[in-house]
């Protein structure tokens, strides 16, 4: 996996818009295929994707009891994903079990694909953190121990907000990925989205991946809105 590329969150609902929306980019990508594309295209467009030689994060964000999600990892592991995850409120035993089943169902002469626990989601507020899932703690300490948790089942890494990234790479180490979803050019166009950040600041906070949407695929020119991320992420300073 090549985190140089932003990840492009291909939030379509046909593999007809997805090919067409990819057809003028002309290189290998790191894509993410979300709940909308996959629960309409299913495991094909996952394959499709590799065909054409792209990194595919397969963003089904798994919540279930330990057993349905071992299982479910277990059919998951052999598509070819590079990137899965879970949600890190399924719990340390939920974890871990998807971590078995992931291991269980990748094929001989395959590596494992990494996975991730989502912390609390980057549309999330403190306030609706507090008022509604009852977490009486800051939204920042929560991301913090459900990262703690992560590791502790033996995932890859979180995926968690820009503004988390970097106490979590000193809480957990450099090598624990943090994937960063809410990256947006400019400030005022965050959508649903409450945690949000650049592409800049995701790299000098310690981000290790950025997740990028609606800032690529809505905008006029998705090439060069591409080319402008990928350089604010890469530059060198
Ligand atoms: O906490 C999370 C977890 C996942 N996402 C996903 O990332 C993209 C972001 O899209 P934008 O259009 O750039 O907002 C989207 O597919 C989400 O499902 C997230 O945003 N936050």
């Amino acid at each position: 996996m090549n985190n140089h590329n932003p990840i492009i969150a291909l939030d379509f609902a046909t593999k007809a818009e997805v090919f067409q929306f990819l057809q003028p980019f002309n290189e290998k990508l790191f894509v993410k295929v979300g709940m909308e594309l996959y629960f309409q295209e299913g495991p094909t467009i996952v394959n499709a994707l590799k065909d054409q030689g792209h990194d595919v994060f397969l963003d089904l964000k798994l919540h279930d009891i330990p057993n349905t999600v071992k299982s479910a990892m277990r059919g998951l592991a052999s598509l070819g994903a590079d990137l899965v995850n879970v949600h890190a409120a399924g719990g340390l035993h939920m974890m871990e079990s998807a971590l078995e089943g992931l291991e269980a169902g990748t094929l001989t002469g395959q590596s494992r694909p990494l996975i991730i626990g989502v912390t609390q989601l980057t549309s999330t507020s403190e306030q609706q953190m507090k008022e509604e899932q009852q977490i009486n703690t800051t939204l920042h300490d929560s991301v913090l121990h459900y990262a703690s948790l992560c590791k502790q089942a033996g995932l890859d890494g979180v995926v968690c907000s820009v503004l988390e990234a970097s106490d979590i790479k000193n809480q957990c180490g450099e090598n624990f990925l943090r994937v960063t979803p809410g990256i947006r050019l400019h400030e005022g166009q965050g959508h649903d989205q409450i945690r949000i950040a650049t592409p800049k600041v995701a790299r000098l906070e310690g981000s290790s991946y950025i997740v990028v949407g609606r800032a690529i695929t809505q905008s006029k020119n998705p090439v060069e809105t591409y080319k402008i991320v990928k350089q604010q992420w890469e530059a060198n300073e």
